[in-house]
């Protein structure tokens, strides 16, 4: 019921479309029910032994085009504003669960497939889509004609309507039986082509590993596999839909044939007129449509009903970092940074990737954060934006508990760059000003011009107008590297996280990231989880994390005389 009101809620502003799509789908079944009326008026009372009655002919004639007319207008309408309703209202649902989604935090999405997500965000909207333009439309169009074809009927003569109504629930049965059928076949079909798709675009992503592995056959392989498999659900889907579609046809076939049966035995009884047994025949045929029509709602019905499910459970889950009630917007930050007995644990069954961290960054300190792979540097640095929530302890800047700001507020104080650098497609110019939308020209090109990047940028056919293709492919990792800086630099954070770059650049375009790094960290407090030492003996400090959180900390040149863990470290890379 809830689930109910959920959905009826999306038609609360198209409430004056929706009424004005049933009235003219109601209209335009109104005027189908009466063309079989003009005809029987034409073959009753105009045309007789005694000739043809011209004038009765000529206002049937009118009537049949002004009912026309009445018809095709009342269609357009539900075919053209009724389908436009849908299609708002799907817009509105994926506006809602887009809005949603982004909210989600990085725990929800480091367990959903994207590709799956997007699934139901276009899938199943458009089968919510076509339900909630088709549901009330079709039953209203089902009714007005079954029940006014069955009226009619019984008034020519109750016989024959008894004969068809014999039959048609037979006929229903049958249909809703298939229906089922074709319905999981294309579900089917469904399926396997997202596996094709799926699988498409895992290989091409990976277009540059497939090649250097020359793995061309093997992918090729796996390809052939889920073609087949989708061939396959085809074929099936093509034979439940003959058998439907033509067992529907036959139904249709034996109904005839029964009404001229029975009608003749009719009209040797003296029971009914030929002209009768005519009109009953074209209602016959208006009341085939009805039926698909209910067939089919059923079916819309399904599938729209288990979408909107899917949609509502999605929407259903809470965001679990969200703003507290009364939270302050964090502003003129100094850039003091605790960690305060912080633990965390990925999940509450996991273990816990550290406990008891206590640090105190000062404003504007260079902060260094070495040791294994997989220790938890990206994770501790991680819970300074609040990506994940500290399981134990708190996080604090300039004295205020994180927990207690507002996230966009929080953020906004924050400049990443990571690793793994993700630059949208489109231009240079609007990937920097990713950085603080709106931003002048002048500040943007200052921006790369302290990223060291404008000479490069200019370079480029197009200059800051150049496009860089899908997700940066026509840059080289250096390039790509210094765009994310001149981003950070636009937005002018107090404090700084630098994942650092575990593929090695070549040593001169390494040492250009590393000047625009070190430029943009000057005055801002600064964490750089650090890969190769050589690019941390400046470090105000660093720090050396182990399994069992922190195990040393100091400058490098204290670090190298403790001779500990980083000296081990040190001189294993430096060798
Ligand atoms: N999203 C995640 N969900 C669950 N576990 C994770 C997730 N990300 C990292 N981990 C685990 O947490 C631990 C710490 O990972 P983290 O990436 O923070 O280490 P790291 O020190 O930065 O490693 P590296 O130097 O290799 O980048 C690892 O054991 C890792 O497997």
């Amino acid at each position: 019921m809830d689930i109910l009101k959920k959905f009826l809620a999306y038609y609360k502003p198209y409430k004056k479309v929706l009424f004005a799509d049933l009235f003219f789908a109601s209209l335009a079944s109104m005027a189908v029910l009466a063309y079989p009326m003009l005809v029987n008026q034409i073959t009753k009372n105009a045309i007789s032994e005694h000739g043809i009655d011209l004038a009765l002919v000529v206002k049937m004639i009118v009537l049949f085009l002004f009912l026309m007319v009445v018809e095709y207008g009342s269609n357009f309408y539900t075919d053209y504003c009724g389908h436009a309703m849908g299609a708002k209202i799907e817009s509105d649902m994926r506006s809602d669960l887009f809005r949603h989604v982004q909210k989600l935090s990085f725990q929800y999405h480091d367990n959903t497939r994207t590709g799956q997500l997007m699934s139901r965000i276009t899938t199943d909207l458009f089968d919510i889509s076509e339900l909630a333009h088709h549901g009330p439309e079709d039953t209203v169009i089902s009714l007005v004609r079954i029940v006014g074809s069955f009226i009619i009927l019984v008034n020519i003569n109750g016989m024959l309507t008894l004969t068809i109504f014999l039959i048609l629930p037979v006929m229903i049965v049958f249909a809703y039986h298939y229906s089922i059928k074709v319905k999981n076949a294309l579900k089917k079909n469904k399926e396997r082509i997202a596996d094709i798709n799926s699988q498409i675009e895992d290989s091409l992503s990976g277009i540059r590993v497939v090649q250097s592995f020359a793995n061309e056959e093997i992918e090729m392989d796996k390809f052939k596999g889920s073609n087949r498999r989708f061939l396959e659900s085809r074929k099936n889907g093509y034979k439940v839909e003959a058998l439907f579609f033509n067992g529907l046809t036959g139904f249709i076939s034996f109904i005839n044939i029964s009404v001229v049966v029975v009608g003749a035995l009719l009209i040797s009884y003296n029971q009914l007129q030929l002209t009768e047994l005519i009109t009953f025949l074209l209602y016959l045929n208006t009341l085939v449509d009805p039926v698909k029509r209910l067939v089919n709602f059923t079916q819309n019905l399904q599938n729209g009903a288990a979408g909107f499910e899917r949609f509502m459970e999605i929407l259903a889950i809470e965001p679990d970092i969200t703003d507290a009630q009364d939270a302050a917007t964090l502003s003129k930050v100094k850039g003091k940074v605790e960690f305060v007995d912080v633990g965390f644990q990925y999940g509450s069954e996991s273990n816990y990737v550290f406990r008891n961290i206590n640090i105190t960054a000062n404003p504007g300190e260079y902060i260094a954060l070495v040791g294994s792979s997989g220790v938890g540097k990206t994770t501790l640095c991680s819970l300074i934006p609040r990506f994940y929530e500290t399981s134990e302890g708190t996080i604090q800047i300039d004295g205020t508990d994180i927990k207690t700001v507002q996230l966009k507020s929080l953020r906004d104080h924050i400049g990443i760059v990571q690793q793994d650098v993700y630059l949208f497609s489109g231009t240079i110019k609007e990937n920097i000003l990713y950085g603080k939308p709106g931003a002048s020209d002048e500040e943007m090109i200052n921006a790369a011009k302290h990223a060291n990047a404008h000479e490069f940028i200019m370079g480029l056919p197009g200059g800051y107008n150049a496009n860089i293709g899908q997700r940066g492919v026509k840059l080289s990792g250096g390039q790509k590297q210094r765009l994310s800086i001149a981003r950070v630099f636009l937005k002018n954070p107090s404090i700084l996280i630098f994942d650092e770059a575990t593929s090695a650049l070549d040593n001169e375009s390494e040492s250009v990231v590393q000047e625009s790094f070190e430029k943009l960290a000057r005055n801002r407090t600064t964490f750089v989880i650090a890969h190769r030492l050589s690019t941390i003996k400046n470090a105000d400090r660093i720090i050396v994390l182990s399994e069992k959180g922190i195990a040393e900390e100091g400058t490098h040149a204290k670090l190298l005389e403790k001779k500990g863990i980083y000296e081990k470290l040190y001189t294993m890379q430096f060798n």
